[in-house]
């Protein structure tokens, strides 16, 4: 257990070893406004002045009960010279506020960035804190701090107490929030994750509830759970929770663009501090990172029961649900906190006075006491205080308020969703006893098709998954999209171009030899074609989902034949660009007409095929259905290849070249006879492919990607208001509220779902801005639908 023992700190070592340096560096969490990463501040790479100096042993300005040492790993700490019973007050802090832009500016290019917080969000912003006195001098155990503490916002106080006893020796320590420091190497947060998770969910409910906060929301006292530095909590942002108001908490998304840089980096870079990749690829999703994703907060109304009556809140709370359905308020009130706990024990710290023990003037501290509070609901389902303390006598509350007396109700912030997974439990607990979202849907991507089910995705994985070489095959393919714009844009066209080709990341079977079951039910191991660099990053992904079993089943089994089917042909290599201009039509898109030139690809491909094997294709264009359970499973190969023959044909067009016809060809492709490897999937055209475009495709060549069984689509730059993948209407696409205002690839009720990602920074390595901005502006397609 990671946990500060009063023997190792005893000891007075300097921390000026040097040993230290690398445990220390601070995580460059810049939020700059232009998208780029701050570079590595100079205070980074230096060990903080602070920790080379040993604490001088004598301490007379303290209390006599306290003292201060230091530690060879921690650096000061607050030891307890005596025995001290649980409730003892260690040290009531003044705090030094200022605002969120100074910090940003400076305070975080700075040794002090080790003892900010944040200290109130609101509406206006986030003030900023340093605190005074003691404050800033205790350090962190994660597992069981034995102080606790309440921010006292109105006489700008945070109060520091015993949160049960403590020895003589024995280090006084807070807890920061869960989760790995921004002192830890990332290694840490393996075997501190594991130790975490060692606990079982009672502990960590525990955790929650027991050692931190109260809140008392008309005498204008918060509590702080925990110290949280710059607005992250374990350095995963947190929304606030919206204001007062009744809606718009989905609303108040993260803010993506321009700040996407700060919320949306790979958190192990950024934690490790270092300098990620200037170019990289970002997967647009509504799914979320269950070890990145923000803890969003939202009002709730709770009140304070008295323990021995918790049965009667719970009538009440029945009683409630009716009145308000009655009313019309809403039809169920609990609803939206349903994966709260109905109660939460804390302590209740006595009001801010001057009973703080300084050398010679103790006193006893009065202690803090034990409450019981009942969630009543979310306080978008029930605006009206008024109404609210009306329903409350009405039906009776006195029958569970605290001795009886006048029901107030008041708001706290509560996590507006489960917790993500498991081990991010403590972390939402310590707002409110919470739930975690099972990890039977934990996949690395897209991989059901079921839209109630809130999708997963692993941002880390994301990162890994984009090695150099990764990298290197995606930036080039975007290049030369861009240099095929570029030349439609100098011959007068609407400079957007499209490419279609393999994806670098081929699945697991494919690439890894997993095992897989044919249809006849024997068991191979795919040797087909891996590719240089390939690190099967989603192999695990892809086969621990859990939910639902025969959707995923059947999705998977359909994809892996798709694939499989089209690694046996030969590579696919296509490029287009926009053609509207010279057309003179005004769908003669990028993304279109290369799908288009797919289609005379395959088709001429075919017809050779058949030519050579002396087959007619006008006689597999209806194959008989009712002969098709007989076959076996070669001859069912054999027909899917005649079927997609037939396809493909029909794709081109009569003109045999893929140029003619009114049809689009992705269209003609659908509406070929499905039944065997057809309506599976097999021989949709851009199936297993990739494809790369300038520009994020409207929403009708989405829909044609769509039609087309497309993989997964990477585009360079967004189209506001015409495109069909970034979102930005309803802004749950993390990276996408600046692009189009549909996400077609994810739209529910659609029988095909495919990957985007959208390329950030710089396209080429050594570009500066100015370059970026140039090719940009030379690119700009502004006014005009993608
Ligand atoms: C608010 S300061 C605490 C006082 C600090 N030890 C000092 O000497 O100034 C936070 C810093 O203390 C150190 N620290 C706190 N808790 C720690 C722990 N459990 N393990 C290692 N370092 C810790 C880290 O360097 C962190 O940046």
């Amino acid at each position: 257990m990671h946990r500060p023992t009063a023997s190792s700190a005893d000891v007075y070592v300097s921390s000026s070893n040097g040993k230290h340096d690398a445990s220390r560096t601070l995580p460059v969490i810049g939020k700059p406004s232009n998208g780029q990463i701050n570079p590595p501040h100079h205070h980074h790479r230096q060990q903080h002045l602070q920790l080379q100096h040993k604490y001088p042993s004598l301490t007379p300005h303290l209390a006599t009960h306290i003292t201060i040492r230091s530690h060879p790993e921690r650096g000061r700490g607050v030891f307890a010279t005596r025995d001290l019973s649980a409730g003892t007050v260690i040290d009531i802090s003044p705090v030094l506020l200022f605002p969120a832009n100074e910090y940003e500016q400076y305070g975080q290019h700075t040794q002090l960035d080790s003892y900010t917080f944040v200290w109130r969000r609101s509406k206006e912003g986030s003030e900023m804190a340093l605190a005074l006195g003691l404050g800033s001098l205790f350090n962190h155990d994660p597992i069981a701090p034995n102080v606790s503490y309440t921010l006292d916002h109105s006489s700008q106080v945070i109060r520091f107490t015993t949160a049960r006893p403590a020895q003589k020796g024995e280090e006084l320590c807070i807890s920061y929030g869960a989760g790995r420091m921004w002192w830890e190497a990332s290694e840490g947060e393996s075997s501190r994750a594991g130790s975490q998770s060692e606990l079982d969910e009672d502990e960590l409910l525990r955790l929650g509830q027991g050692l931190d906060e109260d809140w008392e929301a008309d005498k204008g006292i918060a509590t702080m759970q925990h110290i949280n530095r710059h607005g992250l909590r374990n350095g995963h942002p947190v929304k606030p929770s919206a204001s007062s108001s009744d809606h718009g908490r989905r609303d108040a998304a993260l803010s993506t663009t321009p700040s996407l840089a700060s919320t949306a980096q790979p958190r192990s870079a950024v934690a490790q501090g270092k300098q990620p990749e200037r170019g990289r690829l970002w997967r647009l999703t509504e799914a979320i990172d269950p070890e990145s994703a923000p803890l969003e907060l939202l009002p709730a109304w709770v009140i304070d029961v008295e323990p021995r009556r918790t049965g009667a809140f719970v009538s009440f709370q029945q009683a409630f649900k009716k009145a308000v359905q009655e009313a019309g308020v809403c039809d169920d009130p609990q609803l939206i906190v349903r994966h709260l706990r109905t109660y939460r024990k804390t302590m209740l710290s006595p009001p801010a006075g001057n009973e703080v023990s300084l050398a010679g003037h103790s006193r006893p501290a009065e202690k803090p006491r034990p409450i019981l509070q009942g969630m009543i609901c979310a306080q978008q389902n029930m605006p009206s205080k008024e109404m609210l303390l009306e329903l409350l006598v009405r039906l009776g509350a006195s029958s569970f308020t605290v001795n009886g007396g006048e029901p107030t109700p008041y708001l706290v912030d509560v996590p507006a969703d489960p917790a993500p997974s498991r081990s991010r439990l403590a972390e939402w607990t310590s707002y409110w006893p919470t739930n975690h979202q099972s990890r039977g849907n934990d996949c690395a991507g897209l991989q059901s098709s079921n839209a109630s089910v809130p999708l997963i995705v692993d941002r880390m994985k994301d990162e890994q998954l984009w090695t150099p070489e990764a990298l290197q095959w995606a930036r080039s393919h975007l290049r030369k999209c861009v240099d095929l714009a570029l030349e439609a844009k100098s011959k007068g066209q609407v400079p957007i171009a499209a490419r279609v080709t393999l994806p670098f990341h081929l699945p697991p079977w494919r690439g890894g030899g997993v095992p897989r079951t044919t249809s006849s039910g024997t068991t191979h191991t795919s040797n087909s074609s891996s590719r240089a660099g390939e690190d099967s990053p989603r192999s695990d992904g892809a086969t621990t989902c859990e939910e639902p079993q025969a959707l995923r089943n059947a999705a998977a089994a359909a994809i892996a034949a798709a694939d499989a089917a089209a690694v046996t042909s030969a590579p696919i290599e296509a490029a287009a660009h926009d053609t509207r201009i010279e057309e003179r039509n005004p769908l003669k898109h990028a993304v279109t007409n290369v799908i288009k030139t797919v289609a005379s690809i395959r088709s001429e491909r075919e017809k050779e095929r058949h030519k050579l094997l002396g087959h007619s294709l006008a006689d597999t264009r209806t194959p008989s259905p009712t002969v098709a359970g007989a076959r076996s499973t070669q001859e069912e190969a054999e027909l899917g290849e005649e079927h997609r023959a037939s396809a493909l044909v029909a794709a081109a067009g009569d003109d045999g070249g893929g140029g003619g016809g009114n049809e689009t060809p992705a269209r003609s492709v659908s509406s070929i006879p499905a039944r065997g490897a057809v309506a599976n999937g097999q021989d949709y055209l851009l199936t297993s492919l990739a494809l790369f475009t300038t520009h994020e495709p409207c929403l009708s060549c989405c829909m044609a990607l769509i039609h087309s069984r497309v993989r997964v689509l990477y585009f360079l730059y967004p189209s506001p208001g015409a495109g069909g993948c970034c979102g930005a209407a309803t802004g749950k696409l993390l990276g996408g509220r600046d692009g189009g205002p549909y996400a077609v690839h994810e739209q529910s009720g659609l029988n095909h779902r495919f990957e985007v990602w959208r390329w950030l920074g710089p396209l080429d390595e050594d570009a500066t801005e100015q370059d970026s901005a140039k090719l940009k502006q030379e690119l700009s397609i502004d006014g005009l639908e993608p």
